[in-house]
């Protein structure tokens, strides 16, 4: 058991992979089963990775960030340091990197949506620089929803409480078959 912002969790509670159902119709059908709520997500739960290459919490992804993102009451958590994989000036995370943390983690917050859907729009703010090897957590929740179009709000505090950065997104809500294209070539090439 480990604490996280204002949550006790348990890494062992973690969803794999294995454990949802992809037979009909693989990843993407099991994703969409998943967000539309017929596997329950209690709070407190380490959420599945996307995938498992996901770049930003995809566990076999050896250039990866492997975010570990926890269902909350209102949205989601993950703490996360950055290191030299992903280093920008001396010392410091690049901004990109901060942005993939951002975007991966409002992907996650659809779990209180029970939708699919893929950023739009992304903007983030740095309010101050994000050191490697410090710990940071991110806050992600799903602000506004009208029709096919979600507003989402993010904060990243460091181990002090101080804010280093927020960001805004806009995702549209999809159906599974906006990544059909993807999965095709990803089979095609036998992966
Ligand atoms: C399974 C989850 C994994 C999550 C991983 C982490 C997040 C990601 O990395 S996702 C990958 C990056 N994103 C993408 O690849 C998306 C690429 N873009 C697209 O495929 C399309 O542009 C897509 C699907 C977003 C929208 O296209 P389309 O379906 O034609 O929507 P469109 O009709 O233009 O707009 C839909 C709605 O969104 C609104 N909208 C579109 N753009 C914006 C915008 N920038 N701001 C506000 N609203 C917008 C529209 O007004 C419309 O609203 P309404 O339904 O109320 O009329």
């Amino acid at each position: 058991m480990a604490t996280l912002g204002d949550h006790d969790y348990d890494y062992a509670s973690v969803v794999r992979h294995e454990e949802l159902d992809y037979r009909d119709g693989g990843l993407i059908a099991g994703w969409a089963a998943h967000l539309a709520g017929q596997v329950t997500v209690e709070v407190g739960q380490v959420l599945p990775p996307h995938s498992p290459h996901c770049a930003g919490c995809g566990p076999d992804n050896s250039a990866g960030l492997h975010l570990r993102a926890v269902r909350t009451a209102s949205g989601v958590e993950a703490v996360h340091s950055f290191d030299e994989a992903q280093v920008g000036a001396p010392g410091i995370a690049h901004g990109g990197a901060v942005a993939l943390a951002f975007d991966d983690l409002f992907g996650f917050s659809l779990y209180t949506v029970g939708a699919l859907a893929v950023t739009r729009s992304l903007t983030v703010e740095y309010h101050a620089p994000f050191l490697l090897h410090h710990p940071y957590t991110f806050r992600v929740q799903v602000t506004n929803r009208t029709g096919r179009r979600l507003l989402l709000h993010a904060e990243a505090s460091d181990a002090t409480g101080k804010k280093t950065g927020s960001a805004d997104a806009t995702f549209v809500v999809v159906d599974p078959g906006h990544f059909a294209a993807g999965a095709e070539q990803e089979q095609s090439q036998g992966q």
